[in-house]
């Protein structure tokens, strides 16, 4: 029986999801054309490690389509509406730290926090003849944050899938929902996290898909589980 991982296949976080590997004894090789997507893998196994896309892997584990990926908590929050039901945390694997946070202009001096954004977003209509924009890709988490915890009702998303921090200054958004590590491209876009604005502490986990299970050695699966840490935050 094959068990399936998948680790991001470019970017940031692809380096350190193979030293991640590496440290619980599996040594995953690019296959000898680096564009390829294929990997050799050792210390496991009947284990295929598999290249994907960030994203895609949050999709792939919500399908139930591989076993196990290492990802951002944030691409898992977005993509899966329930992800307690679909997937669980197997380890924090402690890089990739990002926190996912609602940014408003600096210029907006009366506004430091989402109860302060409330109340811009319910007179917005009134006095710029429509509703607050808000930029960003991350769609669920900033309707969950926004409506359900924050009571905000009048807002409008636009979806930015790059760049997003320059749309208020370009006028196609009024404030942003974005990913933030070092704050450097919020500060030079003149733009300020609210108080009490972080959405989510993201960082990279190895999660598995519960939805595979029905096809899954499990026993086999929960080896290979074992060979990480728990999940502690
Ligand atoms: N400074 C940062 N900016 C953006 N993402 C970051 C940063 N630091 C860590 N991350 C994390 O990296 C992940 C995205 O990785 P990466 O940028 O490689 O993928 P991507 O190219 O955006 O995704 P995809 O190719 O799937 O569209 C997210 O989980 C994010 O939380
Ligand atoms: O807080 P900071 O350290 O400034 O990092 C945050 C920025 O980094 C990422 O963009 P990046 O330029 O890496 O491109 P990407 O959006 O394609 O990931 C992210 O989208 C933010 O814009």
């Amino acid at each position: 029986m094959t068990l399936t991982l998948a680790i991001p296949s470019k970017g940031r976080l692809k380096d350190k999801a193979v030293a991640a590997l590496a440290g619980a004894g599996i040594h995953v090789a690019s296959a000898e054309d680096s564009r390829s997507y294929r990997t050799s893998v050792t210390g496991a196994p009947g284990l295929e490690v598999l290249l994907l896309s960030a994203s895609e892997i949050a999709r792939e584990l919500r399908d139930g389509a591989i076993d196990f990926g290492i990802t951002g908590e944030d691409l898992i929050r977005e993509t899966i509406a329930e992800p307690e039901q679909v997937v669980e945390t197997v380890s924090r694997l402690g890089f990739g730290h990002a926190d996912v946070v609602v940014a408003v202009p600096d210029a907006w001096v009366d506004v430091e926090t989402m109860e302060d954004l409330n109340d811009v977003a319910g007179g917005y209509r009134a006095r710029h003849g429509r509703r607050l924009r808000v930029a960003t890709k991350y769609w669920r988490l900033t309707q969950s944050f926004f409506t359900r915890r924050n009571g905000i009702q009048s807002y409008r998303i636009v979806e930015s899938l790059g760049a997003t921090e320059g749309t208020p200054a370009a006028g196609s958004a009024d404030v942003i929902v974005d990913i933030t590590s070092t704050g450097s491209t919020l500060t030079a876009n003149h733009l300020k996290i609210l108080s009490d604005g972080v959405i989510l502490r993201s960082q990279a986990c190895l999660i598995r898909s519960l939805v595979a299970r029905d096809r899954q050695d499990v026993a086999e699966a929960d080896a290979l589980a074992a060979r990480f840490g728990s999940a502690p935050d």
